[in-house]
């Protein structure tokens, strides 16, 4: 139900009292505004995030492997993506010869092990225990050189993805058509649907058609790797639905063409609208957040060069001269909210800072239920360990 404040609180001044009303509802932009939340906002702050270390989540901190042929352009789509390489540089790198493992967590809000393989990695080699690692694994993503002869690495995509799905179904299987540079319009398609029906007819010969595959066209010279890192990401991610229907009521009550929730420091978003994303308003959000980083870092940064490019000052807004409005706002330390808006409907700029302030805190509540399990969840098992008795027979705890 729409309930429409009164004021808006930057009229009435003083924002610390309004607080509990705000929570109520979003400001109606069109008519059919929905209640955004009907309950208490506990503002939690940056702790109230998705606590990634948490041992006892690995649905928080999921595994994602990068698998592929020798020089597919794995550990090139790891450092242009989380290391910002630049991909002149990837020539140089050396070939890699055993198991990668990163940690996503310390530098960014998106949290999650990527484990890059060596190309010529042996299933039947006794040394690799396969399963252990297939068993905590959210993403599978299998990189083919599209630029290469791809017979032999639908061999060992298919190899690879029964193996995995033996060990666990509940993987995802993401199968990036790489290094599209290098090919014509119509080549990438042709080649997209070749890869995609060999594929799925090799998983069929083995009656396991119940097997999902994703296909992603990339290149690490465009947005196209961000956009489908992105995708892969977004899947692991419990609370996407949540955070989409957010940025739904978000939108269509504030006169918004399109939202992104990005991470900032890898630039991939971690939920949009459900309106349709074409790739170049995503790159004009990457853009939007490379320029806002650089100035900051620049001129944001105190005399004596402390301070943070990214802080909860962060905003900016970039006028095109197509009549559209680049805005962007800080959500948390990691996360930016990129927004497409109409100069027209950017006139009401009040009415979008209120609904962001709801937005903004409706985030923070989705994680906040997400941390009280977690907690619950730790305590739990923590209480379990106490009671079981020590070797010897006595109990930890006294009864
Ligand atoms: N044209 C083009 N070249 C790419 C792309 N991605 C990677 N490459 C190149 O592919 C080559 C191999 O990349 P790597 O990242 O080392 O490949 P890898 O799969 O990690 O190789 P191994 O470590 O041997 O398994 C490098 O010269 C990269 O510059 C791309 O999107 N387009």
């Amino acid at each position: 139900m729409s309930q429409v404040p009164r004021k808006l609180p930057e009229e009435e001044g003083d924002e610390e009292e309004e607080e509990e009303e705000e929570m109520v509802g979003l400001a109606g932009y069109a008519d059919g505004a929905e209640s955004f939340s009907d309950g208490d906002a506990e503002s939690g702050g940056d702790e109230a995030f998705l606590d990634f270390n948490d041992p006892f989540s690995t649905e928080v901190k999921p595994r994602i492997l990068l698998m592929g042929l020798r020089r597919s352009g794995k550990s090139s789509i790891q450092k242009v993506v989380f290391h910002k390489m630049s991909p002149n540089e990837t020539l140089f790198l050396e070939s890699t010869n055993k198991i990668c493992r990163e940690d996503v967590s310390n530098s960014s809000f998106v949290n999650f092990q990527i484990w890059d393989f060596p190309g010529q990695i042996d299933f039947f080699d006794p040394t690799f225990d396969y399963e252990m690692i297939f068993r905590g694994t959210g993403a599978l993503i299998f990189v083919i050189d599209s630029q290469d002869d791809y017979m032999e690495a639908l061999a060992r995509l298919h190899l690879t993805v029964t193996r995995a799905y033996k060990v666990n179904p509940d993987i995802n299987f993401e199968i990036f058509i790489h290094k599209v540079d290098g090919l014509s319009d119509d080549h990438k398609i042709e080649t997209q649907r070749d890869i995609h029906q060999r594929a799925n007819d090799d998983l069929a010969d083995a009656a396991l058609e119940k097997i999902h595959l994703s296909f992603y066209l990339t290149s690490i010279y465009d947005h196209s790797i961000f956009e489908a890192f992105s995708k892969v990401v977004q899947k692991l991610i419990p609370q996407l639905p949540t955070l989409e229907n957010l940025l739904n009521i978000f939108i269509s009550n504030s006169g918004i063409e399109k939202a992104f929730l990005f991470d900032v420091v890898s630039k991939i978003y971690i939920a949009t609208d459900s309106t349709p994303v074409d790739m170049q308003t995503y790159e004009l959000c990457c853009d939007m957040i490379d320029v806002v980083i650089d100035i900051s870092c620049i001129y944001g940064l105190k005399d004596d060069g402390t301070g943070t490019p990214y802080d909860k000052e962060s905003m900016a807004i970039i006028k095109l001269n197509n009549t559209t409005v680049l805005y962007l706002k800080e959500v948390t330390k990691f996360l930016a909210l990129v927004c497409f808006v109409r100069e027209e409907s950017f006139e009401r700029k009040g009415l979008i800072d209120y609904n962001f302030h709801c937005f903004r805190k409706a985030i923070q509540e989705v994680f906040e239920v997400r941390m009280k399990v977690v907690r619950s969840r730790k305590h739990q098992s923590h209480m379990q360990k106490n009671k079981r008795p020590t070797p010897n027979g006595t109990p930890r705890m006294p009864l």
